[in-house]
């Protein structure tokens, strides 16, 4: 398609047909911003290799996660528990502005760091019961751009975008229960990448 303003994206456009609701901001974050925080947060961030029971085995995954909040929320991610480490200043510096830009709030965040295109993330919604029912999920994405995908459960139907760097994504509505998500892995793809997922879990 051909538009005059390539770099802008109507984030009133449902990306999903149906089932849900997926708004793509493009880029919200100036580059002068998007360098900082991407450097910032690979740099500070208490970063640590995530950790799963995979059928009854402990698996230790190249991506590395960290997750903050407003409390010590105690969070359960593929069987294992981690508790939420305080807010630094920048991350807290990120939810106002999404904040304002979506009308949501949120009261943790998620970060994963993804090395290179080796590292990606499978199939899952994000559907804990931890998590406020139907709550709004925004994706920040610093650093390498990367193809993101979604999948509907019962048709199998499938839409994919490109998250840029200093991007925002919003999954909201009943997207969690009739979709999954996966940021495939590439062998193109030779840089970091950042993301944070901001949420709200009711405690
Ligand atoms: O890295 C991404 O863009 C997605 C991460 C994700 O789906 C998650 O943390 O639940
Ligand atoms: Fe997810």
């Amino acid at each position: 398609m051909l538009s005059l303003f390539p770099d802008e994206f109507d984030s009133t456009k449902n990306l999903l047909p149906f089932d849900g609701t997926v708004l793509y901001f493009g880029k919200v974050f100036s580059n002068e911003e998007t360098e900082f925080y991407y450097s910032n947060l690979f740099n500070n961030i208490d970063w640590q290799n995530d950790e799963a029971l995979i059928y009854g085995k402990l698996i230790t995954t190249k991506r590395k996660v960290a997750w903050y909040g407003d409390g010590d929320y105690a969070y359960t991610y593929s069987k294992r528990t981690k508790i939420a480490k305080s807010w630094t200043p920048e991350l807290l510096d990120i939810k106002k502005k999404i904040e304002n830009l979506t009308s949501e709030n949120f009261n943790s965040c998620l970060l994963n760091l993804y090395h290179d295109g080796n590292e990606g993330m499978a199939w899952h919604s994000d559907s804990e019961k931890a998590l406020k029912k139907n709550g709004a999920i925004a994706s920040i994405s610093f650093g390498a751009e990367r193809k993101f995908s979604f999948k509907h459960k019962a048709s199998g139907e499938v839409v994919s975008l490109t998250l840029e760097s200093g991007s925002l994504l919003i999954m909201k509505d009943e997207t969690q229960q009739h979709w999954l998500h996966r940021l495939p892995p590439t062998k193109k793809i030779f840089a970091p990448r950042v993301n944070l997922t901001f949420r709200s879990y009711v405690s």
